[in-house]
């Protein structure tokens, strides 16, 4: 069946390697994300899960393999391209303005599939205003789905962790992804909090189509809401399967049991 032309691409990621020095950080990687689906990335620390995502945000340009969404062509592509194409990301640790509100912060991620940029509506140029306004009106309906609506107003400075975990998660969305990319979205959080948030994820992904590569050491969270799980150990592929299945595997129970010896 072919896609809908509103329906968001599929990310194809094909024989990725990707070298430091002496270190092989990937050795041909490959997986797919399909629109709607959420596809959790597993693996001990250093397995090169931060690497991935760096590869398909154009951070690094693998040294062999190709990275397609859709017809674009993810490893020739400016950096800068990469969030026209509607590939959003968060950050392991958060990337947050302290001193902006929680409006304001969101209002960075959807002013960048603006022309005109953040700045220059902060400034007021000509032309700028009706756009700011439309996007802000914009920005609060995803605050409110968030349950972040009575933050609005606040500077993200002084905030409980778990509600910048959510503001970030704001932002991306605010760019209108057609591809997330979520770097430890649980890291630091509560269990309940960590309960809620991959309950929303799930939500946000069924409801707007959108795919999501999931990068979490929480297993709970990734095997919960995960369409299918990949797990990497020193930079290579070792499971790609259902979340059950990848569970059970033994290499992924050797891999992270090696780590904790
Ligand atoms: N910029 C870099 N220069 C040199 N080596 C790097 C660089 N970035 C990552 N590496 C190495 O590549 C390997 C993969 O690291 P990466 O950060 O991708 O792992 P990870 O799975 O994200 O780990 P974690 O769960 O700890 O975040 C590691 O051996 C790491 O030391």
């Amino acid at each position: 069946m072919s896609p809908s032309p509103d329906q968001p691409p599929e990310l194809r990621i094909s024989e990725v390697t990707l070298r430091f020095g002496g270190v092989t950080a990937l050795d041909r990687v490959s997986l797919t994300v399909a629109p709607g689906e959420i596809c959790g990335l597993i693996g001990p620390n250093g397995a090169g899960k931060t690497t991935l995502f760096n590869c398909v945000t154009r951070i690094y340009r693998p040294d062999a393999g190709t990275i397609t969404f859709g017809d674009a062509d993810l490893t020739r592509a400016r950096p800068h391209r990469i969030v026209r194409l509607g590939i959003a990301r968060t950050f392991q640790n958060l990337a947050l303005f302290p001193s902006l509100t929680v409006l304001e912060n969101t209002l960075v991620g959807a002013h960048s599939r603006t022309p005109a940029g953040f700045t220059a509506a902060t400034l007021g140029w000509p032309g700028t205003t009706a756009r700011h306004r439309r996007l802000a009106a914009e920005a609060l309906d995803i605050l409110t789905d968030l349950g972040l609506r009575d933050d609005a107003h606040r500077p993200a400075a002084g905030l409980p962790f778990g509600t910048l975990k959510r503001v970030e998660l704001a932002r991306a969305l605010a760019a209108r992804p057609r591809l997330l990319l979520l770097d430890e979205p649980a890291g630091g959080l509560t269990h309940a909090e960590v309960a809620d948030l991959g309950g929303l994820i799930r939500r946000l992904s069924t409801e707007r189509g959108f795919g999501v590569l999931l990068v979490e050491h929480h297993m709970g969270m990734v095997m919960s809401i995960s369409d299918h799980v990949v797990a990497l150990e020193f930079g290579r592929k070792i499971a790609d399967g259902e979340p059950a299945e990848v569970r059970n595997s033994e290499r992924v129970v050797a891999a992270y049991l090696g780590k904790a010896s």
